[in-house]
């Protein structure tokens, strides 16, 4: 079970590189990102942190002295007719047809505009203020974060945008009036969430939520990073069917067994390389990290933490789910805007092609000694090497 106190043993020398340095010595796994061409959309995090992460007494979040070399939907009701719908809502459907979460369901439903259904009756609130966030989930992509957002969103002290504003990395010139317009309105005492997947990987990010607000909380949904990269991969593919296989993407040099680590679907698993950017300006005491894997096994389980790191009543439990066998997935009895059962959409759970399994075993022993780092900065061990198949 993740959340353990973490014993890590951390390789200072990636061995999947070796010969890479100086054609004799190992590389260690930061060595690989700043020498094995992975440069793409790099960024030294030191050169624009803001003082020390020790003056805010941040420990376990410490990267290894090594680190320091390498720096370099759940478907919802459509709109009703009379809704309005608000120039930045209509933008951001246009936009969610890129982000990470493509259900076309989600682009249609136009739940930027702070809308809701309730019991079956559409209530779109004229009470309440639009307010900034005073939580997101940052990421990660394909980590299962529309699942903990719609669940989150069932707690009547929580209101959320439906689809991702984008804020902080598309939409940052448009400016924080912008940005609280997106949100939905909210009472005394509601929280107002939003998530947008990307912003983990997103090098500006932390910087401007921390200038917008240093107490805000953050939430990340990780996930073994090798399947995390399929389902990335599953879903380009089901976009374009055209591109090359999983197996060519992957690579540099197969024959070398480089991996392609400026790939981003392989980019965004390396956790310990984006959160060491975050720690630059927020606690760890100040962002969760939520096991996509648990989420589906114990959803009440992993709901259950966030409601206590949000500072929120335990309303959301184990009575709020049920196993839908049809889609393999926990469907919740009753979404925020409905009273009926739902499930996500059919783009999240996707079916996985096949991957060649000499191709798993290399990612999995790229990724270990990053998945070793992300452990240890992070106080959790997530188990991903334990785990048999691609799932
Ligand atoms: N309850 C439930 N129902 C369906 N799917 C669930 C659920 N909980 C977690 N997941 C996993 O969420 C994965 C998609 O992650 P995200 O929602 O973060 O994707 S996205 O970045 O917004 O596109 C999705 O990935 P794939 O299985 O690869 O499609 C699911 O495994």
């Amino acid at each position: 079970m993740p959340n353990t106190s973490v014993k890590t043993d951390i390789p200072a020398r990636h061995p999947d590189v070796a010969g890479r340095v100086n054609g004799t010595q190992r590389a260690s796994p930061w060595e690989i990102l700043a020498l094995g061409g992975t440069g793409r959309g790099t960024q030294n995090p030191a050169s624009h942190a803001p003082r020390g992460r020790e003056a805010r007494g941040v420990r376990r979040g410490t990267p290894p002295a090594t680190a320091c070399l390498a720096r370099a939907a759940w478907l919802r009701t459509p709109l009703a007719s009379g809704e309005m719908v608000t120039a930045q809502s209509a933008l951001l459907e246009r936009e969610a047809q890129e982000s990470s979460t493509t259900d076309e369901e989600l682009a249609g439903r136009r739940a930027a505009n702070g809308s809701s259904v309730r019991g079956g009756a559409v209530s779109t609130p004229d009470y309440g203020e639009k307010k900034l966030p005073q939580a997101l989930i940052i990421g990660v992509k394909k980590g299962g974060t529309r699942a903990l957002l719609e669940a989150i969103r069932v707690h009547p002290d929580v209101r959320a945008v439906g689809v991702e504003p984008h804020f902080f990395d598309r939409n940052y010139e448009k400016g924080l009036e912008w940005y609280r317009n997106v949100m939905p309105k909210t009472l005394d005492g509601q929280l107002t969430m939003e998530k947008t997947p990307s912003y983990f990987v997103t090098n500006e990010a932390p910087k401007r939520i921390h200038s917008m607000a240093k107490d805000i909380k953050l939430i990340v949904v990780v996930r073994n990073p090798v399947t995390r990269a399929i389902s990335d991969y599953t879903q380009t593919l089901s976009k374009k069917p055209e591109i090359p296989t999983f197996e060519v993407l992957a690579f540099k040099n197969r024959t070398l067994g480089l991996i392609d680590a400026s790939w981003s679907a392989i980019r965004i698993g390396i956790y310990a390389l984006h959160l060491e950017n975050w720690l630059q300006y927020f606690p760890l005491s100040q962002i969760l990290f939520v096991s996509g894997e648990r989420l589906i096994v114990d959803p009440a389980g992993e709901m259950a933490k966030v409601q206590d790191f949000l500072g929120l009543k335990r309303v959301v439990t184990e009575k709020h789910f049920y196993f839908n066998k049809t889609k393999g997935f926990p469907c919740l009895k009753k979404p925020e805007d409905s009273s009926a059962p739902r499930c996500l959409g059919k783009s999240k759970g996707r079916t996985h092609p096949r991957i060649d399994p000499d191709v798993i075993h290399r990612l999995r022993k790229f990724y270990k000694p990053f998945n070793m780092m992300f452990y240890q900065m992070t106080g959790q061990n997530f188990q991903w090497e334990q785990e048999e198949g691609d799932k």
